[in-house]
């Protein structure tokens, strides 16, 4: 699958948006990356996660995803790799592992996520499964935006790389015109 292929899935998509985005971090940017419009079609899931599987090399014992965005590709992943999928989420901000879901001692992790900024997020996923005892051994994500300029600890394999100007809200120029919008649910 060539890279032009897998960007023309997310401009057909509609997930390829441009104004002025509020994003996780609290960083603003001028393009947003909306996921949800590729991953609500199955197939097309199955497709883009299917070439991002054939990236990884490593042993897996389960696959770990944080919510929302990372709910779908983390089950897709599950799904074609024939191991269970977890999900975490955030209660009063932190990363948890709820719903009886549990991570045993020495299992071999796959963490995944959709997109990637600051790759703050999937750290804390890394953090909460080291705590639970469980050994990370890959990082994937559909997209990767940060340049570089992530905090993850190891390097994630990613799908795609997308170059996203991402700007401090102290110094951001859209400011000038308009109010951020916040297309994610932090
Ligand atoms: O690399 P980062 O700087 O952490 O940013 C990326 C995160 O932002 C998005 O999720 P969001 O927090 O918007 O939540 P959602 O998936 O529930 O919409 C995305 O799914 C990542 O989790
Ligand atoms: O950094 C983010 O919050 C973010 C950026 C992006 O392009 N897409 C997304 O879902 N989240």
């Amino acid at each position: 699958m060539k890279m032009e292929e897998i960007i023309t899935i997310f401009q057909e998509s509609n997930a390829l948006l441009e104004g002025h985005f509020l994003l996780t971090s609290g960083k603003h940017s001028n393009r947003y990356i909306q996921c949800a419009q590729v991953l609500k079609e199955p197939k097309v899931t199955e497709k883009l996660v299917s070439h991002l599987a054939k990236q990884l090399e490593g042993k897996y014992d389960l696959v770990v995803g944080p919510a929302m965005g990372g709910v779908i590709v983390a089950y897709e992943m599950g799904r074609q790799l024939g191991i269970p999928a977890l999900f975490t989420e955030r209660e009063k901000g932190e990363m948890t592992l709820r719903r009886n879901f549990e991570i045993p001692t020495d299992a071999r992790v796959l963490v995944v996520e959709d997109v990637i900024t600051t790759g703050g997020s999937v750290q804390e996923v890394v953090d909460l499964v080291k705590k639970a005892g469980g050994i990370i051994v890959d990082v994937a994500v559909l997209v990767d935006r940060s340049g570089g300029n992530h905090v993850l600890e190891i390097p994630p394999i990613s799908l795609v790389k997308l170059e996203v100007e991402t700007y401090s809200p102290d110094d951001c120029p859209l400011c000038k015109e308009s109010q951020p919008v916040k297309p994610g649910s932090r």
